[in-house]
């Protein structure tokens, strides 16, 4: 059975990253998929604007909806203090799979779990079974259509307060332009438009922060 474009990322992270070393496992994956082949990753771009708002947050919990390969993740871990922790979701599992061994090659495993289900399942969990009491930081990079009904759900699960950033990926492409409509006229956010581009593409896309206020 022939690899999954997955399964190459990883064997090319294995074979040309530091083991050890973040940076480096997120420099490979964006010199793989900006010269080899495209992946959805944030990339590096999108990747600059997500270290900005992660260190003027310096989250202690953060939840990042849509793993993938863990390039996102193992971005955002690599600038979380020690005590901090980043409780990731993915449904697939082969990508699961993926981005564990990533984020374990990249040495970040301590402060990163993967919560392997569908988001609008494994929220509702988050308190109880995962032993969160709120939510500093949250990156949306899941179905597009997803990003409001799960914002509502973090909301009535209790998991939001005064000053949790949410920042969502792809708000032009693919777009989400149901949840843009939703937080930019919801008086308990406060949004900031940050435009870029489409990973490893000159294609227009963006990133939306929401801080909520509570
Ligand atoms: N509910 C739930 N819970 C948990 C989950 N875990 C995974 N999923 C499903 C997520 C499936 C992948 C989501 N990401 C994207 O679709 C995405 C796409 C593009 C893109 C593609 C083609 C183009 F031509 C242009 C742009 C670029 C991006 O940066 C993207 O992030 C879940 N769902
Ligand atoms: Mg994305």
């Amino acid at each position: 059975m022939d690899q999954s474009k997955e399964q190459r990322i990883l064997n090319f992270v294995l074979q040309n990253a530091v083991r050890g070393d973040p940076q480096s496992v997120v420099d490979t994956i964006d010199k793989y998929c900006s010269q080899k082949e495209w992946a959805m990753n944030v990339g590096d771009e999108k990747g600059l604007i997500l270290d900005k708002i992660l260190e003027e947050a310096k989250p202690s919990t953060s939840l990042e909806l849509g793993t993938y390969c863990g390039y996102s993740a193992v971005r955002m871990a690599r600038l979380l203090k020690p005590s901090a922790r980043l409780l990731t979701i993915e449904f697939n599992a082969e990508f699961a799979a993926i981005a564990k061994q990533i984020i374990e090659f990249a040495g970040v495993q301590e402060k990163v779990k993967i919560l392997e289900g569908p988001s609008e399942e494994i929220i509702p969990q988050l308190k109880k079974k995962h032993e969160v009491d709120t939510l500093d930081f949250v990156f949306l990079d899941h179905w597009k259509e997803r990003y409001t009904p799960d914002t509502i759900l973090l909301q009535e699960c209790g998991l939001l307060r005064k000053g949790t950033v949410i920042l969502a990926d792809n708000i032009v492409c693919p777009g989400a332009p149901e949840f843009i409509n939703y937080i930019r006229n919801n008086s308990h956010f406060e949004c900031t438009n940050y435009p870029s581009h489409l990973e490893y593409m000159k294609v227009k896309d963006a990133m939306e922060k929401a801080v909520f206020l509570g």
